[in-house]
């Protein structure tokens, strides 16, 4: 597997805090993976995210885009290599219709217009908005906002995407759309997905959990291993997804496929068992 971002040894303390905000922290995140940082609130997941996106400069350590250690000179270059989705959609939108919106950051590039207008469709046919374009994007719901947000992203080809708890804002029908859909563009479009949510429910479909604590990393490893940890979860703010939870108990009295189902495959999973009885 081939690294896309790699930090060694980081640690950042904001100006004036007594204490430091990441501790030595070490990761390797791999091209085309999706990873979830999780931790309760003040765990470190905005700080080490602004580390990464060179908002700010680390008090020490290294992270690498891409092949190159971010520094004063080439950050400009990494961060052209990732996008950002955050929390409240309707603090991202700056034009008056949803293809003017999508088309901000590549007017910022300066790419000439006749390429932005095939770059735009482009982004809107991805997340399934094209019938939008001309629309006022405040007259969407939280979901199509936030496609049309992930369409802004796209649009200036990213390799890698940040989601800052994106979907945290939208109803349990958005929120399964859009995380659909990222699956969806991780699959096709080869992006590298990290995404920071205290809700660990968001990460049923990273490959990967990190867990932040105080500034440190306490855990990294696979979703249903995460998972299985159970009320151990609760130290570091975090509650195990409800089917899991139900699987371990009814694992007592049924035989159940190993790994973790969420709750639609669960019911899919008992539904079956039913009709076989
Ligand atoms: N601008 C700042 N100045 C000083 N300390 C800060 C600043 N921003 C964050 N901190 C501190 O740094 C630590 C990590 O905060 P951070 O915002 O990264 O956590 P988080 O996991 O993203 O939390 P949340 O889920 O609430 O966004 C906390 O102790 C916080 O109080």
């Amino acid at each position: 597997m081939e690294k896309i971002i790699s930090i060694k040894n980081l640690n950042y303390t904001y100006p004036e805090a007594k204490q430091e905000a990441i501790k030595n922290v070490s990761l390797d995140i791999y091209k085309n993976e999706w990873i979830s940082i999780v931790g309760k609130n003040g765990s470190g997941k905005s700080t080490l995210t602004k580390l990464i996106d060179g908002l700010i400069e680390a008090s020490s350590g290294t992270i690498e885009v891409d092949g190159q250690i971010i520094n004063e000179e080439n950050i400009w270059e990494a961060r052209t290599k990732i996008g950002i989705i955050f929390q409240n959609p309707d603090h991202q939108f700056v034009g008056a219709t949803v293809e003017d919106d999508v088309a901000f950051g590549l007017e910022n590039q300066g790419m000439p217009k006749e390429q932005m207008v095939k770059e735009v469709d482009r982004a809107l046919k991805l997340v399934k908005m094209s019938d939008f374009k001309r629309r006022d994007p405040q007259s969407l719901s939280g979901g199509q906002k936030q496609r049309v947000a992930i369409a802004g992203v796209l649009a200036t080809k990213p390799q890698i995407v940040i989601m800052d708890e994106s979907t945290s804002m939208l109803d349990p029908e958005g929120r399964q759309t859009v995380l659909n859909l990222i699956q969806d563009l991780r699959k096709k479009q080869d992006l590298t997905i990290i995404s920071i949510t205290h809700d660990i429910s968001e990460t049923e479909l990273s490959q990967r959990i990190v867990v932040l604590n105080d500034g440190q990393i306490v855990q990294d490893d696979k979703p249903v291993n995460i998972y299985n940890m159970g009320t151990h979860l609760s130290k570091y703010g975090l509650e195990e997804p409800f089917s899991s939870e139900l699987m371990s108990t009814l694992r007592d009295s049924i035989k159940l496929p190993e790994g973790y189902l969420n709750e639609e495959e669960l019911m899919e999973q008992l539904w079956k068992l039913r009709l076989n009885m």
